[in-house]
């Protein structure tokens, strides 16, 4: 099983200004949701991981082993990060062209390359876009590219920053259920949030960033009903879970189905 341990871990931009504080987490192939107020240290900690930050103090193992002193490079065949925003990421002529770079930077041949590109375009739904300027596309199927991208790269630790910004309800089941397939795949699935809804339906664990520490830290309905808490983090429960509530029910579900199911056999 793969796992990133974090032990006490911190980081500053600026002396005297810590960002994390000390962090300790063990995350593995529960799928992991992060989530905290802007400025929270949420994206800061997903470069950490990446290697496009060094920690200050502390360790983050990958599968026992220390990873906070290797190199972007060295780490891009295990751990994929996909940007908040697709155009810092995307940078090639063409679809084709910027999803095949990846895997081919990581030692794959050519054809290899272009064979795990255009499987990567078809699970994000972007078959047939190929020799399109990704810049010729909208913002959320540039972010589709910038999936695909690291998709192909097979790493076993994926990483998104924000993927539901700019996706509407079929993007975004659309990103729901490529998550879905690389956590069956056995991949570590970690994605910073702020659409709580989304969290709700789709991951197992969710974790509170606040003031450079994790908050709170467990499986996602757990974490939900700490309504106080939450509001302390500037965070709010699913709506599902906010209208049980309003309604007096003493179980709350994360989302409509489990709701609706509920109802329907106890009436
Ligand atoms: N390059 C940088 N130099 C100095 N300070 C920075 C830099 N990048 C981020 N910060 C500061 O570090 C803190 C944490 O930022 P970070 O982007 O990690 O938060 P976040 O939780 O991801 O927020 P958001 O949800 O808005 O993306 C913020 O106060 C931010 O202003």
């Amino acid at each position: 099983m793969n796992t990133i341990e974090i032990k006490n871990l911190h980081f500053s931009y600026n002396a005297g200004e810590e960002i994390l504080k000390g962090l300790n987490l063990t995350i593995d192939e529960r799928s992991t949701a992060i989530i905290g107020q802007n400025g929270a240290g949420k994206t800061t900690f997903v470069k950490l991981l990446k290697g496009l930050l060094r920690p200050t103090e502390g360790q983050i193992l990958f599968n026992g082993q220390d990873i906070s002193k290797q190199t972007v490079a060295t780490l891009a065949k295990d751990i994929g990060l996909i940007f908040q925003n697709p155009n810092d990421q995307i940078f090639k002529n063409t679809v084709l062209d910027e999803v095949m770079f990846g895997p081919m930077q990581i030692g794959m041949s050519k054809d290899k390359a272009k064979e795990v590109a255009l499987k990567a375009l078809d699970m994000v739904g972007l078959k047939g876009t190929e020799k399109i300027n990704p810049y010729d596309l909208g913002l959320s199927e540039r972010k589709m590219v910038s999936i695909a991208a690291i998709v192909a790269m097979d790493t076993k630790v994926v990483i998104f920053d924000e993927p539901t910004i700019a996706q509407d309800y079929m993007g975004k089941k659309r990103i729901q259920a490529i998550m879905k397939e690389l956590q069956r795949q056995h991949k570590i699935v970690i994605s910073i949030l702020h659409d709580m809804d989304f969290v709700a339906e789709t991951f197992d664990r969710a974790i509170v960033f606040a003031k450079g520490d994790a908050l709170l830290d467990g499986d996602v309905k757990s974490v939900f009903k700490e309504k106080d808490i939450l509001e302390k983090a500037y965070l709010e429960q699913p709506y599902t879970m906010q209208l049980c509530y309003e309604l007096g029910y003493k179980e709350a579900f994360l989302n409509p189905e489990d709701f609706v199911a509920y109802k329907k056999a106890n009436q």
